[in-house]
């Protein structure tokens, strides 16, 4: 269970957050929405802990996540979330199969190539897993990048605007694909959209202004 309580922050003095409070169940998917520079990147900074907020709470299972010192926010976001960025942010020279066993190494788990083939396999590039992420397609590097946000099993997967790009066949493979494998492994799932077509496929949401 993901709870967000009373998170503020500021980039400077003119521009300031109060973002409401919030919670996301195991298995559960929450919508962040609002309009273009209503804070929605900015929210999923905090909840990657790459930014750090001024006053309130950022609680997994209970366990406080808000104001950890750099280097246990970045051991914490490699065990205790998957975020699918925007951009892929792959590393070119690796296959697809090292980027996604990159992923167990930097959060100092066993390298799991049985779980990098089950992945590859339930979101369908099993084929690709000896390919350089260099020659995917933009549809396929979505999908790595979901497996690579899986590999650890994390109890919160966040995700950045995932459908932004999509047509609205792909829009809906995608977002299945997320709803079904954050299910499969009991996580929170946090989609950060402006993508209007998804409004009203989940109940739980906050929209920001
Ligand atoms: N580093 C920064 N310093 C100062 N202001 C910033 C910084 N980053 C973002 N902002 C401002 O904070 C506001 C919220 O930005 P944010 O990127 O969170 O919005 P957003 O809702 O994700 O927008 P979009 O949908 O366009 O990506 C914007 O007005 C933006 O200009």
């Amino acid at each position: 269970m993901l709870t967000c309580s009373d998170l503020t922050f500021a980039y400077n003095n003119q521009k300031k957050f109060s973002f409401p409070s919030f919670s996301c169940a195991e298995g559960d998917t929450l919508l962040i929405l609002g309009n273009s520079g209503s804070g929605k990147t900015t929210l999923l900074h905090l909840l990657a802990l790459l930014l750090q907020p001024s006053g309130g709470s950022i609680q997994i299972n209970k366990q406080e996540f808000a104001n950890l010192s750099p280097k246990e926010a970045a051991k914490m976001r490699a065990t205790h979330l998957g975020i699918i960025y925007q951009k892929s942010h792959f590393v070119s020279s690796l296959s697809v199969l090292d980027n996604l066993l990159l992923a167990n190494y930097l959060a100092d788990k066993a390298q799991s190539k049985e779980q990098a083939e089950k992945l590859a396999r339930s979101l369908g590039f099993y084929e690709l897993l000896d390919k350089p992420t260099s020659l995917l397609s933009g549809g396929e590097q979505q999908r790595v990048s979901i497996a690579r946000a899986l590999m650890n099993n994390p109890e919160v997967i966040l995700a950045d605007e995932p459908t932004s790009n999509l047509d609205d066949e792909n829009c809906e493979k995608v977002i299945n694909l997320l709803e079904n494998q954050s299910k499969n492994i009991g996580a929170s799932l946090v989609i950060v959209t402006h993508d209007q077509r998804l409004k009203d496929k989940f109940s739980n949401k906050i929209i920001l202004s």
